[in-house]
């Protein structure tokens, strides 16, 4: 059994609503267990622009590995609308995999942790509030404190 940490974008549609979905509908995935849900924060875009999110994290637990949960999480993705056309277009849903247990996966296809989690406020503010001493595998510092050394402001 892994803890995975999850981020959730949406910045297309009735963002709210559609996180509010997806977490319901991952708590009833089978193999999957929710474990915690911060709260849901918007945030102003970084990167093109495009409209302002809402951002939040959860945690869950699973059997399932990582790469067939980021096929899974790619299919719910599609499932709630998103349409892939450039990289940071606006999406009505986006799901990264930030952190699986204290393991590192470095393929084509998939990096955890997420080698954007440790920059990005709208990842570490939500996730602060779920796994706050949750250490990053390889810089091996806490959430709390990469949040901690964040300075630029884009929570609303
Ligand atoms: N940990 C991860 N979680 C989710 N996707 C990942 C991860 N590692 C690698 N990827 C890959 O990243 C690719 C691009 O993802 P996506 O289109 O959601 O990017 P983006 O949200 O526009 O930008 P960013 O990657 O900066 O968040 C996916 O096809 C996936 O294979
Ligand atoms: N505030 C905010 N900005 C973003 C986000 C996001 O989820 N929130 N996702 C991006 C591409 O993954 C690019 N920029």
């Amino acid at each position: 059994m892994a803890q995975y940490a999850i981020a959730l974008g949406s910045n297309l549609g009735n963002s709210y609503t559609i996180l509010n979905k997806v977490i319901f509908f991952l708590s009833r995935y089978p193999d999957i267990g929710l474990a915690s849900s911060s709260p849901f924060y918007q945030t102003f875009p970084i990167g093109p622009k495009q409209p302002s999110y809402y951002n939040c994290c959860i945690t869950i637990n699973s059997s399932i590995n990582p790469k067939k949960l980021l096929e899974i999480l790619f299919n719910i993705e599609k499932k709630f609308g998103r349409i892939r056309n450039k990289r940071w277009d606006a999406r009505t849903l986006d799901l990264d995999i930030l952190l699986c247990n204290e393991l590192i996966i470095n393929t084509s296809s998939l990096q955890i942790p997420h080698p954007q989690m440790i920059k990005r406020k709208f990842v570490l503010l939500p996730l602060c509030t779920i796994a706050s001493t949750w250490k990053h595998p390889i810089t091996k510092k806490t959430v709390k404190e990469h949040l901690q050394a964040i300075s630029y402001e884009n929570i609303m």
